[in-house]
């Protein structure tokens, strides 16, 4: 195999990016990249490695969830701090009640990137270039605002770089601290359908804390009482971007991607041959790859041995997004092979990106039922092929949209035009990810 460089992925076949007309523009805008600080610190990447190393030994969970894509004009601070709360709040809801120790990884401070089903969007017979994020181009319909634009990759980086700062300091400045976090859950749910069994479950929360108190153990003298780790990823598709942020770590000498802790390559461009599976290979972070119904067993060993030749546990995660229909064909045959051959890799559910299709009313939707039938088939399959179900991939909001149909307000297909403001898939709302964290503690417990 050849020398692998943060560049070697440009000899390589790569598809899902943007053409920009100006070459001295992007390459002007590569090297301003190159100069500013990193998003993360390599240290803290290992951490998350360590700990998805437990996940991958059956001791552990990995929550990772968060917009589809984040927006340049959707960027606030009510908006970071309601998707931090639905995290977290869904973590507490998988420690308590799932009993299991949670490893929250969210996709934000850099999900700017989307793949796409095809190169161009036609609306009222007017074909322009699709949408393919906010690093690449701009969501409104106009032929200059979706035309490339490299400097987009600077501010991306300036709003993760806030981001990233806004989470770090919710994540250690109080606003995690669990005697808080329960204090402001209970008024974010005041209107849920499954309110009394939130309530049943923070009183008990409530009650450990006091009798914590009681035996000295308090948030000055305890700090993951106080505060939380929040780690933050996203798909890494834009190469020039990500290879800009690659650096050497002062302490190992090995290469990260200092974008965020943990990256992973979409189902559009994981072929074994291309750039994406090269840049990966290069880099020390942990990484994910999605995996979806076409995959093949020796394809996965293959891709597997390309990511995670030295067969670590915490550096591969693999993300299968099946749909609801094909889960039971097509994932229990992929676990009894990696199980066979010895390798190490933690297995997450993205029930998502599987059961998307268009209602009648012309939106691109998913239904809570297949989401949670694709979530409790996934358990199922690991249970009976005694590998570990490892962990969830979600796109979700702290905000109230209705963009999936279904869950306990029983959001029907008249309803998504009421609060639809996703620039590209649907997104769980926050009471529907309450929901569904409870049923995901209900299988993590039982299993
Ligand atoms: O999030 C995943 C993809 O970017 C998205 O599903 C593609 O959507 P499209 O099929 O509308 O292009
Ligand atoms: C594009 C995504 O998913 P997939 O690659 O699985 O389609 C995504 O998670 O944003």
């Amino acid at each position: 195999m050849s020398q692998w460089q943060p560049d070697s992925w440009r000899a390589k076949p790569i598809v899902q990016q943007p053409t920009y007309d100006d070459k001295q523009e992007l390459s002007q805008v590569e090297d301003t990249l190159k100069s500013y600080p990193p998003l993360v610190f390599a240290a803290e990447t290992r951490e998350l490695f360590r700990q998805l190393g437990d996940v991958a030994e059956g001791k552990g969970f990995l929550l990772q969830g968060g917009d589809c894509a984040e927006s340049f004009d959707e960027f606030n601070a009510p908006k970071i701090r309601d998707t931090f709360k639905v995290i977290l709040q869904m973590a507490i809801v998988l420690t308590f009640a799932g009993r299991c120790p949670v490893t929250k990884v969210a996709r934000m401070a850099g999900q700017y990137a989307k793949p796409r089903s095809g190169d161009f969007e036609t609306i009222n017979g007017i074909a322009l270039p699709s949408y393919r994020g906010d690093i690449i181009n701009s969501f409104e319909f106009t032929k200059e605002a979706r035309r490339p634009d490299p400097n987009r990759m600077v501010e991306a980086y300036n709003k993760s770089a806030s981001t990233l700062n806004l989470l770090r300091a919710f994540a250690q400045g109080g606003l995690a601290d669990l005697h808080e976090v329960n204090r402001w859950n209970m008024a974010f749910v005041e209107n849920n359908p499954l309110k009394e069994r939130y309530q049943d479950l923070a009183k008990r929360i409530q009650d450990s804390l006091e009798l914590m108190s009681v035996m000295g153990i308090n948030a000055t003298n305890t700090p993951t009482l106080r505060e939380t780790s929040l780690y933050t990823s996203h798909e890494a598709l834009l190469l020039n971007y990500e290879q800009a942020l690659t650096r050497v770590d002062t302490l190992t000498g090995n290469w990260y991607n200092c974008s965020a802790h943990m990256l992973w390559i979409g189902e559009r461009t994981r072929q074994l041959d291309h750039a994406h599976l090269e840049f990966f290979r290069g880099i020390h972070n942990p990484v994910g790859v999605k995996v979806g119904p076409s995959m093949q067993e020796d394809e996965l060993i293959q891709l597997i041995d390309a990511l995670n030749p030295e067969n670590e546990a915490g550096r591969l995660t693999l993300i299968t997004r099946m749909g609801a229909d094909n889960l039971e064909q097509n994932l229990p045959k992929l676990l009894r092979r990696v199980k066979q051959e010895g390798r190490k890799v933690v297995w997450s559910s993205d029930p998502m990106h599987g059961n998307t299709f268009t209602s009648e009313s012309g939106y691109k939707t998913r239904n809570f039922d297949s989401i949670l039938r694709e979530i409790q088939q996934f358990f199922a399959a690991h249970k009976a092929e005694g590998t570990h179900a490892g962990g969830i991939h979600l796109e979700m909001t702290g905000q109230h949209v209705t963009e999936c149909t279904g869950g306990a307000y029983q959001i029907g297909d008249a309803d998504l035009a009421e609060a639809y403001k996703t620039q590209c898939d649907p997104r769980l709302n926050a009471d529907q990810v309450l929901e569904m964290a409870f049923i995901v503690a209900d299988n993590l417990r039982a299993n």
